[in-house]
């Protein structure tokens, strides 16, 4: 059989992974704002297989490349308007060619057609994770050749990206030695990517200080131009590097395409060294509430990229991204190394202290980069509040809140603005911010100009239980326990109501705890209502009334135990008005008795909630409406 014919019998064809397909579509039929992108997704590849390649050498000696031999070539071709990328790294056998490159869908395939659809800019495409697809924006062809190092046979992948592609043998003499060649067939109106002037262009926008060097071949012109000399740009004194270099490398690092809202560049010496570069991202990633919490920092030794896995700073620090590359470790780190690992461990503790301060020094300085950082990546730094108590003074020192007050308050803020014998750290737990600044258990605050927290992330609800105050000032939750607000003055005067007095009160309450049996733990005037008659706050040591609906949402409704304390506020005329019944007695009281169902209703109807029975409360309600048109 001749090699034509054995290549014709294994040449298989294979249909996209549906969501593939659909974002191939997206991408050939839209017209996007920035093509530019493909190339520095099939560079940032390119490079990622090098460093593999060295990475695997390091357990596999036959693998070992000459130091300085890995390299990336893009060959450009006018006249025939194609464009080739070329690797010498780690390749790809006839597998993982099917796989990576069409019939497995990872998590950001989706997200990325999502945000598509939604009207995100094609370029974002590097953070989701599904980079090489963005070749079909600008080739209406693409071949694929692969040797995957150590390997005898390659493969050739092609595809016009609709809807298959097709997977062959290829003829090894033709094929790279090993790595990778993407072959790009240029669409007309693309053909400006196969001239020197915009692959320089781009190479040095978006691709300078890849780890691993870039050369240009022009067919029948430019034998061999380096563009970038794969030098590892963290390992660089910081004065020696400009603010273009940084947002370059971050680029690639990032796959991004924002600004770094913070860039930390230093070399660390002392009981271990190491050099760090990293950036804190303006913009969320699409993954940043995945269960996993991955790190994303690239751990490098000596030069030599090792893994993206080790989990070198905490899960509430996962927005980073960027490289580390430690003097210290040994080459061949093992995966059990990675886990625990004192030098790693000494690395982690160092760089997160560090990052921390600087947060916190950028908080002060530059308030809108700040904020920026805030906005996006906010309730995941609020989670060390929860998981790492050992942080918790730093990070205090960097939590902004929304409050009564103001965007963007610090607890300084807070703690300088204390009322007069104010000696609690107010807040107001709730699903979203709207639905705190309604609930009635504000009223008290407002009216003595008391700030409160308004805490509306679904992480505020734990950290706030364990945390035990801000300079000695303790967190109180205003729908829970009795509040201390009495002694603060009240900013205005209350508009003036005959308050009812407090034996009234106190008989009322009697009465109502009364016939509301064990749907109350406790039923006691109140200081912190206004223009509400009534409220629900929970018992001194229970949870907050918040976080009970948050583990009743996950765990059902038994894990709604505490039964919550009824208050009454003295100075509504409902209330009055009953009190002065309670007091009375006898039949006047019975209409007490009645109410009461409709009063425990209300208070559940203004945190949001449904009466705990709404066919008895609609009845108890229905009859009272009858008797005031009577
Ligand atoms: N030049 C190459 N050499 C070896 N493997 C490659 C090469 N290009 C792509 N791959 C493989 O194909 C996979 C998919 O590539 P793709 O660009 O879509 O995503 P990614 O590289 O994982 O993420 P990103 O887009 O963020 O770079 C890669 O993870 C890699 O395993």
């Amino acid at each position: 059989m001749s090699e034509t014919a054995a290549s014709e019998t294994k040449r298989e064809t294979r249909p996209f992974e549906a969501e593939v397909s659909r974002l191939l579509a997206m991408m050939v039929h839209s017209v996007y704002s920035n093509r530019d992108v493909f190339l520095r997704e099939l560079v940032s590849n390119a490079a990622d297989a090098c460093e593999k390649l060295r990475q695997k050498a390091l357990s596999d000696p036959a693998l070992a490349v000459e130091s300085g031999s890995l390299a990336i070539t893009i060959t450009a071709d006018p006249a025939a308007r194609r464009l080739t990328i070329a690797d010498n790294g780690i390749g790809m056998d006839h597998d993982e060619l099917v796989d990576n490159l069409g019939t497995i869908a990872r998590s950001g395939t989706r997200a990325f057609v999502e945000s598509l659809e939604e009207g995100a800019d094609s370029n974002l495409i590097g953070r989701f994770g599904v980079g090489f697809y963005s070749a079909f924006m600008v080739a209406g062809r693409v071949e694929v050749v692969s040797r995957k190092a150590g390997a005898a046979e390659a493969w050739r992948w092609t595809s016009d990206g609709k809807g298959s592609f097709a997977v062959e043998p290829a003829d090894p003499a033709a094929a790279p030695e090993r790595g990778t060649r993407v072959v790009l067939d240029l669409l007309d109106d693309a053909e400006d990517y196969a001239t020197e002037a915009t692959i320089e262009r781009i190479v040095t926008a978006h691709s300078a200080h890849v780890p691993v060097p870039i050369a240009l071949v022009l067919e029948g012109g430019l034998a061999e131009k380096t563009l970038t000399d794969g030098g590892a740009l963290w390992r660089k004194a910081k004065s020696a590097v400009t603010p273009e270099e940084y947002r370059a490398f971050y680029g690639h690092v990032g796959h991004a395409f924002d600004e770094p809202a913070l860039t930390l560049h230093y070399r660390a010496e002392g009981r271990t060294e190491y050099s760090v570069l990293l950036f804190v991202p303006s913009e969320k990633p699409f993954d940043l509430f995945d269960p996993e919490r991955r790190n994303r920092i690239k751990l490098y030794v000596r030069r030599v990229f090792v893994t993206e896995d080790a989990a070198i700073l905490p899960p509430f620090l996962r927005f980073v991204r960027g490289v580390i590359d430690s003097e210290d470790l040994p080459l061949n780190i093992s995966r059990e190394m990675l886990q625990k690992n004192a030098v790693l461990d000494l690395i982690g503790k160092g760089v997160t202290n560090r990052l921390l301060s600087e947060l916190a020094k950028l908080a002060e300085s530059d308030k809108p980069a700040f904020e920026k950082i805030w906005t996006a990546f906010g309730p995941v730094l609020k989670e060390g509040l929860y998981e790492d108590p050992e942080r918790r003074d730093a990070l205090f020192e960097i939590v902004r809140f929304r409050t009564t007050k103001g965007t963007m308050r610090s607890l300084k803020d807070y703690v300088a603005d204390l009322r007069p014998n104010q000696t609690e750290i107010y807040y107001a737990l709730g699903a979203d911010e709207k639905t705190i600044l309604a609930s009635p258990q504000l009223e008290g605050c407002r009216a003595r100009g008391v700030e409160v927290l308004l805490l509306a992330d679904p992480v505020d609800a734990f950290w706030v239980r364990t945390a035990l105050g801000y300079d000695g000032k303790p967190f109180r939750s205003v729908t829970q326990g009795s509040a201390a607000l009495d002694a603060i003055p009240r900013a205005e005067e209350a508009a003036s109501t005959e308050a009812a007095s407090d034996a009234a009160v106190a008989t009322l309450g009697a009465r109502l705890k009364q016939v509301l049996g064990d749907a109350v733990s406790e039923v006691r005037p109140s200081t912190r209502l206004v223009d509400s008659p009534v409220c629900l706050v929970a018992p001194e040591f229970g949870p907050d009334r918040h976080l009970e609906r948050l583990l009743a949402g996950r765990e059902g409704p038994e894990a709604r135990k505490a039964a919550p304390v009824l208050e009454l506020n003295p100075g509504h005329p409902i209330v009055a008005a009953l009190a002065a019944r309670a007091a009375q007695g006898g039949e006047a009281a019975a209409k007490v008795d009645e109410t009461a169902p409709v009063l425990l209703g209300l208070a559940h109807v203004l945190e949001g909630d449904l009466p705990q029975d709404p066919a008895g409360f609609g009845k108890a309600l229905s009859r009272l409406i009858a008797d005031a048109l009577a």
